[in-house]
């Protein structure tokens, strides 16, 4: 369904001018918008099968004009199937919605766009080689008889980061950006098409702390000063105390409630999400023993020298700002990039590998962050994707598909994977529901895996079923003959689920602290290397 061409109106004073000093700190309470004008997006009864399972079960919801709202629910709750129906990549089964007063019955990704619709999805659709304008412009280029206009397109994306207050030189390539000024591409990309409505799934999941605070103060403004419908969804709880005005909370398809953030407890966040939730600390309970896994002046093409010892049943954090080389470390590790110098022993065994195979071999597996890129495939069945490891050591490839089944169900009632379907494609499942799987894959003892690697294992990933996945970390972590190490962006993860957190900048490790270091002076003490890192470039 094609919808008919959009009016915007702006408010009087809503084109973002000259920054004043408390508008760099940040939009404040002063400017709280008035929420119900009538414009915006309002979704009604509206319900969506996937052949004869029903996802959306007759969705109300109203996301005003000039408001932050945040769309919450657990893994497979059903918020990717709603966001898709809006931006065209699914049609309703039935219902309607209405954007700025218009009604429809469904879009298509163009008509969604032609209405004032935009979604962003958590992996950028940029194209890393182009630049930041030539992005902004892709498949929209602007032409003066025929020949590219590159100048004026540089010039519009200019003020459009301006607007935004970042400062990004759209001549750079994409590619030479942080993760996070990625997502300010993106968004700007969207701004150029003057959307009412603006959806972001998961905006900061791959952004540290600062760049998270950054692009939640732009989030702010869009809704404050451009009056524009911002709805976003995440799993992270203190974001949406932070930056909603408006909550909605959704449960197996169906809207639990939504109420204005004032209303909102952090428990009662929690309980609406995941009832289940116990939020005990089970980490007390752990203790570990000798020297497991040995590091000795090893080295990646980005990281180390790197000397560190842990202990078997260790479970060690590495915690680091962006481009602290965390992933290059486990990556390495693993068998996917090229070690450079020094020794890896597991187990007083040497575990330094040439590729992801003899890394295996050697009992070191990784779950890496880019799911859907690196460990996930779309195509096989949920229990292809879950019993991979256990293939691997099956002989001459024989499979017993009647042995296969209860093993599958059995790891996927520890997982809680929803749905718990052996043949679903893994392309099906949810991103919380996909990361479940990748981590259950070796948590569950199918594979002869020693040293486990886990990069931002619970990304995506609901309160409840994060309480879950560290359960099983340290599950695993307990057996004999086994150490974890994991990164995170959170601190608040690293102190949970570590029993030392190794903080590591630019490649080398900084500091180590035990379990009791507080989430404040984690956070402040990567700040202040990546300051002093930065101050020694510019003194
Ligand atoms: N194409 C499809 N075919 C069948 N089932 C699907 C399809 N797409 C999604 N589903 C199912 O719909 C349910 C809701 O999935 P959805 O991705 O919308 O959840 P979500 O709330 O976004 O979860 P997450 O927080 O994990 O991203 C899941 O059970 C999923 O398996």
């Amino acid at each position: 369904m094609s919808g008919p061409s959009r009016t915007t109106a702006r408010p009087p004073g809503a084109d973002l001018g000259a920054r004043g000093d408390d508008e760099l700190s940040g939009p404040g309470p002063a400017a709280t918008p008035e929420p119900g004008t009538g414009g915006g997006l309002a979704v009604r009864n509206l319900t969506k099968r996937f052949g004869s399972t029903t996802v959306l079960r007759g969705v109300d919801l109203e996301f005003r004009t000039g408001e932050v709202h945040a769309f919450l629910g657990a893994n497979g709750a059903g918020k990717s199937t709603l966001l898709s129906c809006l931006s065209g990549a699914h049609r309703p089964s039935s219902g309607e919605i209405v954007v700025d007063g218009t009604s429809y019955d469904g879009f298509t990704p163009t008509s969604a766009f032609d209405a004032g619709i935009a979604v962003l999805y958590q992996h950028f659709q940029l194209a890393g080689s182009l630049t930041v304008a030539d992005n902004v412009f892709l498949g929209d280029e602007l032409t003066t008889s025929g020949v590219l206009s590159r100048q004026k397109q540089e010039q519009i994306t200019r003020e459009l980061l301006d607007d935004l207050g970042v400062d990004i030189d759209p001549r750079t390539p994409v590619e030479k950006l942080s993760i996070g000024q990625q997502q300010i591409v993106e968004i700007t990309r969207a701004l150029r098409r003057d959307p009412s409505v603006l959806i972001l799934d998961e905006p900061t999941a791959a952004l540290g702390r600062t760049e998270a605070a950054g692009l939640l103060t732009t989030i702010r403004r869009l809704a404050y000063e451009r009056r524009i419908a911002v709805v976003f969804v995440t799993h992270l709880l203190g974001e949406v105390m932070t930056v909603a005005d408006r909550v909605s909370v959704l449960r197996d398809g169906r809207v639990l409630w939504t109420r204005d953030r004032g209303e909102v407890t952090m428990d009662a966040l929690v309980s609406g999400i995941s009832p289940s939730v116990t939020g005990a600390d089970e980490r007390a309970e752990r203790a570990t023993g000798p020297t497991f896994v040995e590091f000795s002046g090893f080295r990646t093409s980005y990281c180390g020298p790197l000397d560190l010892e842990i202990g078997e049943g260790e479970i060690v954090g590495l915690y680091a700002m962006m481009g602290g080389g965390r992933t290059n470390l486990l990556e390495t590790i693993a068998g996917a990039r090229r070690v450079r110098g020094g020794t890896l022993t597991v187990g007083g065994a040497d575990a330094t590998a040439a590729s992801p195979r003899q890394a295996a071999g050697k009992g070191i597996a990784l779950v890496a962050s880019d799911r859907p890129a690196q460990s996930l495939f779309g195509d096989l069945s949920g229990l292809d994707n879950l019993l991979m490891p256990h293939f691997r050591r099956s002989r001459f490839g024989i499979r017993f598909p009647h042995r296969e089944k209860p093993v599958f169900d059995r790891v996927a009632e520890r997982v809680q994977l929803m749905p718990p379907d052996s043949e679903a494609t893994g392309g099906s499942f949810s991103g919380g529901n996909a990361q479940k799987i990748m981590v259950g894959r070796w948590l569950s003892g199918l594979g002869d895996c020693r040293f486990l690697l886990l990069d931002e294992p619970t990304q995506g990933v609901d309160i409840g079923s994060r309480e879950q996945i560290y359960r099983l970390i340290r599950e695993f972590a307990s057996r004999p003959g086994r150490s974890v190490m994991f990164t995170t962006s959170d601190p608040e993860e690293a102190v949970a689920l570590a029993d030392r957190i190794v903080v590591l900048h630019e490649g080398r490790i900084s500091q180590v602290f035990g379990p009791d270091v507080g989430e404040d002076t984690l956070l402040s003490h990567a700040q202040s290397a990546a300051v002093e890192s930065y101050e020694g470039v510019t003194a």
